[in-house]
């Protein structure tokens, strides 16, 4: 938010310039004089309002603060009677009102301050001149802003929303004919003019006309800047074929394979911001949930939709759903871990068999199977987990059984749970009810504390006990005291049903392997998996330890949350935003599918990218592409790379198979040619790291990335730099639980430096006998595209065999 000071500064700025415009002559002007008056004129409207809506954020204030000080002047406190009391409270709640009421608008109005703030600062970046067919009226000029600007009339409108349906002649179209939607049907006409500017500080920095769909010069000025800490966004620069992207009203899948850097999560945000505007009567940024490859990632994109004036969608990693929903009983294998565990089992036995465990309970095959086997539980084969207290039966597994069995199958399974549910809290009533005389009890009631005694008297009093029959009454208190202390020591049972623990999820998803009937008839092809017994024996060990192999964690969820009933909120999402989708297995594409039924997908990734196991077979995107019918799915392809130099693209394209690379190009940027750097030993990678980031910090690159393959190797890269590097140049450690991404150096695993970017990467390690498998490659191809002006590359003795080989030097 901007200070009282800065806005006035843009009030004296706002009457300043409506001085100079009336001074300014009428000569015939060139056009970037005549852009330089209406960039006058539209400053000073920002100003007017400016002014008005400052006056009007301060007087809010005001009624804040005033109501706040004086909360409790305006309200008539009186306990002396009960309707005294309830006048008082009614008097408090009127006052609350009152405050939550203007604090609403305190909030409207900062934001509109805000935005006038923003305005002030660059009201438009492009104008288009378009002249609607046959409707006989005159060539309009449109100017294209983040926000709109309207007149105080009402009509004029001096600048229009990016989002607005006019604008996208802007991204889509040259000059020439050219059509625009509006919600019900095309508007055709004669685009005879485009205009880019660049407007910093209220002040015209550049501007030209322009053939292209949107301007290279602009976008070359974008790129060559250096990266942050935050992502950008991109709505002066969006281009064409991400245009289609954002603006996609028509599909309920939308799926998009783009090159590394070709604009995926970019285009995803601006298309959330774009749904916000479109859809504002129905749509709220609480129906938009968006899945995040990891932690750090999703505060380098929270900046972006508060920059275009929208408020963030929702935002979760799949991690943290498993975890929400496992991990209280469990420790479950994160994908990373699953990763590293089978790279070192890798070549052994337990990891070849492992490995086909883990592509088997990723396929679609297999969660054809599970939905199957639900159907099947429909009838039988729910395991429920009986309650017991000190080894004393309150409701056997049966009985819950025999219940859950009773209520209908058409209700489905949510309703059946919840009526068990119900059904066991009044059991565990009535069992404390039945326990007040029990020896236990009697005991536990003797040695409770003073305070739970007097806070039994307070009970008793409260429910109007403590009258004449002082005999009745004590018998009343040793009743709630024993009551309570049945109560306190059955609570965690209460809480285990309020959650539905009483479901017993691993049970059911055991069965399956072990009742190879049931198994096979639930099978699309009628068959067994060929190490079912190995699956069988290994869910046995780890679910023995408490442990969950990762592989096992989504089916399990899925029987999980389907025998509980999928929740609301669940059905409350209307888009679901899926970044790195080729870290998706089949199955929790089409779990994930399940979960948000009623949603629209858009799902993005680079099947380059794939670099787990679990996704690997469905080359990143088999799964997703069939989930929906064939004419609501649109699949849409990104080609160009817009983060690298060209120098960059063409160093990394070598990494993959000439087959993947194929379609990649690089956006014509020039920078330096990256740099292989073999050393010796351990000593020497370290001191040509640090000469290298030396070298770069002083070349004032803002953002240096170190990416190591594990987190042990970054930890250890990290101690290593920290101790070569002088005390101006910090390094920081990125790990797991990280939120934001420092500025300056930073070190970090390969898994966290997915989606994000630095100015500079230099790769800690790539040798080969770091990255010598085949399924290195993409791993390392990810690492290395996630620079934008430097790659440097370092490996101790042999380099990875997927580098270019070339142009090597010994450090
Ligand atoms: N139209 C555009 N105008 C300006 N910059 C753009 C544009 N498209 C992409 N970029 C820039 O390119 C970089 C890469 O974009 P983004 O991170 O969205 O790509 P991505 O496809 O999600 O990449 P990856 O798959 O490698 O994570 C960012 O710095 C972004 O600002």
């Amino acid at each position: 938010m901007k200070s009282a000071s800065e806005h006035d500064k843009i009030q004296d700025y706002g009457d300043w310039l409506s001085g100079e415009w009336e001074a300014m002559s009428n000569e015939a002007l060139t056009p970037r004089e005549e852009e330089e008056e209406r960039l006058l004129t539209v400053l000073e409207q920002v100003g007017r309002r400016m002014r008005k809506e400052s006056a009007l954020l301060g007087d809010r204030r005001g009624d804040v603060v005033g109501i706040r000080q004086e909360f409790w002047d305006d309200v008539r406190v009186n306990f002396s009677d009960s309707t005294e009391v309830g006048e008082t409270w009614s008097s408090i709640m009127q006052q609350k009102e009152l405050l939550l009421e203007r604090e609403r608008s305190h909030r409207i109005a900062t934001e509109v301050v805000d935005r006038l703030t923003k305005q002030f600062d660059s009201p438009y970046f492009a104008r288009i001149d378009f002249r609607e067919k046959g409707i006989g009226d005159p060539t309009e000029a449109i100017y294209i802003g983040r926000a709109s600007l309207v007149g105080e009339d009402g009509e004029t409108f001096y600048v229009y929303d990016w989002r607005a349906p006019v604008s996208s002649l802007f991204y889509d179209h040259e000059p020439g004919s050219a059509t625009y939607r509006v919600p019900d049907g095309w508007i055709e006409g004669e685009l005879t003019l485009k205009r880019q500017f660049v407007i910093r500080g209220g002040q015209m920095k550049f501007m030209f006309d322009t053939s292209e769909t949107v301007g290279d010069e602009i976008l070359q000025a974008v790129l060559s800047e250096g990266s942050d800490t935050a992502m950008k966004s991109i709505v002066a620069t969006i281009q064409k074929e991400q245009n289609v992207i954002i603006r996609d009203e028509k599909h309920k899948m939308l799926v998009v394979q783009g090159a590394a850097g070709s604009g995926k999560t970019s285009a995803a945000l601006q298309r959330i911001a774009y749904l916000l505007y479109r859809f504002r009567e129905t749509l709220g940024p609480n129906q938009i949930i968006l899945f995040s490859p990891n932690p750090v990632f999703k505060g380098y994109i929270s900046r972006v939709l508060p920059d275009l004036g929208e408020a963030n969608m929702r935002q979760m990693t799949f991690r943290e759903l498993i975890e929400a929903r496992l991990g209280r009983r469990f420790e479950v294998e994160d994908l990373f871990a699953q990763t590293e565990a089978l790279s070192e089992e890798g070549g052994q036995n337990a990891g070849e068999t492992r490995e086909r465990a883990v592509r088997y309970k990723g396929s679609e095959h297999f969660f054809a199977t599970v939905e199957n086997y639900l159907k099947k539980l429909e009838n039988s084969g729910v395991r429920f987990r009986p309650l017991r207290f000190r080894g004393i039966s309150i409701v056997t597994e049966e009985e819950i059984a025999e219940k859950f069995y009773a209520i209908q199958a058409s209700d489905g399974f949510g309703t059946r749970s919840a009526n068990v549910r119900r059904w066991l809290l009044e059991k565990l009533n009535d069992w404390v009810e039945s326990q007040l005389d029990a020896k236990w009890v009697e005991e536990a009631a003797e040695l409770v504390e003073i305070e739970d005694i007097q806070r039994a008297y307070v009970d008793v009093r409260r429910k109007g006990g403590f009258h004449d029959e002082v005999f009745d009454d004590e018998e009343q208190m040793t009743i709630r005291l024993r009551r309570r202390v049945a109560e306190d020591c059955i609570a965690p049972l209460v809480k285990a049903v309020r959650s539905y623990r009483f479901i017993d999820a691993p049970e059911v998803y055991r069965d399956l392997f072990e009742n190879r009937g049931v198994f096979m008839a639930c099978a699309p092809d009628g068959k067994l998996p060929p190490n079912i017994e190995w699956m069988l024996q290994r869910i046995d060990d780890s679910f023995g330890r408490k442990m969950i192999d990762h592989e096992d964690a989504t089916p399990l969820m899925y029987i999980s949350e389907a025998l509980e009933g999928f929740r609301k909120v669940e059905d409350e999402i209307q888009h679901v935003f899926v970044d790195e989708a080729q870290d998706y297995s089949p199955f929790q594409a089409a779990y994930l599918r399940r979960r948000y039924l009623r949603a629209r997908f858009t799902v993005l990734g680079d099947f380059n990218q794939a670099i787990y196991l679990q996704s690997q077979d469905s080359g990143g995107f088999g799964g997703w592409t069939r989930l929906m019918a064939p004419e609501t799915t649109s699949v849409l392809k990104l080609t160009t790379s817009y983060r690298s130099t060209e120098q960059i693209v063409a160093y990394t394209k070598k990494i993959l198979s000439q087959e993947d690379a194929a379609s990649i190009t690089p956006f014509h940027r020039s920078g330096e040619v990256p740099r292989l750097t073999v050393c010796s030993d351990g000593g020497s990678l370290g001191e040509s790291v640090v000469a290298g980031i030396s070298e770069l910090s002083a070349r004032g690159y803002g953002t240096i990335g170190i990416i190591a393959k594990t987190a042990r190797e970054s930890g250890d890269a990290a101690a290593v730099l920290k101790e070569l590097l002088p005390d101006e140049i910090p390094v920081s450690l990125v790990t797991g639980g990280a939120a934001q991404l420092p500025k300056g150096v930073s070190v970090l695993p390969s898994y966290l430096a997915k989606g994000i970017e630095f100015d500079a990467v230099l790769v800690w390690d790539a040798s080969a006998s770091q990255y010598g498998q085949e399924k290195d490659r993409k791993l390392l191809y990810t690492v290395c595209t996630r620079a934008l002006h430097v790659l440097r590359v370092f490996a101790i003795g042999e380099p990875s065999p997927w580098l270019p080989t070339g142009g090597a030097i010994d450090g």
